[in-house]
């Protein structure tokens, strides 16, 4: 087939003093597309030339594989076909608003990890003619806006969406995070179900590398028996008490966060996912699996990942869009908008923000709905301080 269009660029547009960049990275979650929407709304009608990444950072240097490597997002389809008529790739967004997934990603790409890449990337932005930045992702998109922004000089006005399952920074609730755990509750409330059907053990991994919302979440919502965060370790006695109080249970469903004991699994078990070595560790401890009491470890899945977003998230995406432009118009520079509830809302500095593994103390008796004892003691005296919870 004939390469029929040669795409314009950026810099082949004439030069604007508001044109926007849009970089979507990380892990997928439900609200990309609703903020790729509610950006390119809130952009296009305080008169910004809104353009998007279309594979990541990675677009940004020599390493992009996607051609173009920029789309202009407009909001009307007859824009759209203005600039198609000129050759300018356009997408317009407005439909978009509930889709899951989203348009502009690729795999993740490690080699921003590199300064070179990242010098590469600053170039591309000035030879563009972006005078404007967002990123959207999570806390590592952040980590990489932060970096890039070391390479960028004179900087441009930068701002940050959070959008992310695992809702592990500070001072904001990131978009994904209702829905995710909205789909993830619902999958751990089904294996409740079939788990007191049947009379087994389900020990279920969910999402969470590092910080155990999700899992925490999920796991009260859906009444799990025993909830597992990332960073637990335990010692043999409360292993051994718990694998006496899950051989007694007439049924029970476990949620085990899916960064549980990650190092020692590659030491020890390469390859087992988190819930394949609890349950190792439950039957060392002596909970047994037999024909007649199933204990079943389910493996890590990404079943929620193509759910879309609920309204409530695209409420929260209209107001972060709303909130960081205008603080883009009072000059405010390196800063991301946040949504804690409907009216505790504003912007963060860049400086101010910090990634948040730990979870709220308040839900800490709730991890355990079996009779042990020594687990809960155990979460007292290690995960009530101030340095593992909040
Ligand atoms: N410290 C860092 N330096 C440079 N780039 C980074 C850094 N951390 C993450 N990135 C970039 O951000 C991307 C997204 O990070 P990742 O941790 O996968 O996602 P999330 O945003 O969901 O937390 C990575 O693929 C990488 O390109
Ligand atoms: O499915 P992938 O791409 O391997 O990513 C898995 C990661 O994505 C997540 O599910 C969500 O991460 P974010 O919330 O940071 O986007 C993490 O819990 C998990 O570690």
């Amino acid at each position: 087939m004939t390469n029929l269009v040669e795409f314009g660029t950026p810099a082949a547009m004439p030069p604007s003093e508001r044109r926007l960049l849009l970089v979507f990275d990380g892990g997928n979650a439900p609200g990309y597309a609703s903020v790729a929407v509610a950006l390119t709304e809130e952009a296009s009608r305080r008169g910004y030339e809104v353009w998007a990444a279309t594979e990541g950072f990675r677009s940004l240097t020599p390493d992009a594989t996607n051609e173009p490597r920029f789309e202009r997002l407009i909001v009307s389809r007859r824009e759209r076909y203005a600039l198609l008529a000129k050759g300018i790739p356009a997408r317009s967004m407005g439909r978009r608003v509930l889709d899951a997934g989203s348009d502009f990603r690729s795999e993740r790409y490690l080699g921003f990890h590199d300064a070179q890449n990242r010098r590469a990337a600053a170039e591309t932005l000035r030879t563009q003619g972006f005078s404007h930045l967002v990123g959207v992702g999570g806390n590592g998109t952040f980590e990489g806006l932060r970096a890039l922004l070391g390479e960028i000089s004179p900087r441009v006005p930068t701002g940050f969406v959070n959008v992310s399952i695992d809702n592990d920074l500070a001072g904001d609730r990131a978009i994904g995070f209702l829905s995710g755990v909205e789909a993830g509750a619902t999958i751990a409330r089904g294996l409740y179900e079939d788990a007191y059907t049947h009379k087994r053990i389900y020990l279920l991994e969910m999402m969470g590398n590092r910080s155990g919302r999700h899992a925490l979440h999920c796991g009260v919502a859906a009444r799990a028996h025993l909830i597992v965060l990332p960073f637990f370790q335990f010692p043999e006695a409360v292993l051994r008490e718990t694998a006496a109080a899950l051989s007694q249970a007439d049924y029970a469903l476990v949620v085990v966060a899916e960064g549980y004991e990650r190092e020692r699994r590659a030491r020890e078990m390469p390859g087992a996912s988190a819930s394949e070595f609890l349950r190792r560790q439950l039957e060392a401890a002596g909970l047994v699996d037999s024909a007649q009491k199933r204990v079943i470890a389910e493996p890590f899945s990404r079943y929620l990942r193509g759910v879309r977003p609920a309204f409530l998230e695209i409420s929260a995406a209209y107001v972060k869009a709303s909130l960081l432009f205008d603080a883009f118009e009072e000059g405010r520079t390196e800063i991301m908008p946040f949504v804690l509830a409907s009216n505790d809302v504003g912007v963060r500095p860049f400086h101010l923000i910090a990634r948040e593994d730990r979870v709220e103390r308040a839900f800490l008796p709730l991890l355990a709905r079996l009779q042990i004892p020594g687990f809960s003691t155990w979460i007292r005296d290690n995960f009530t301080s101030e340095k593992t919870s909040l």
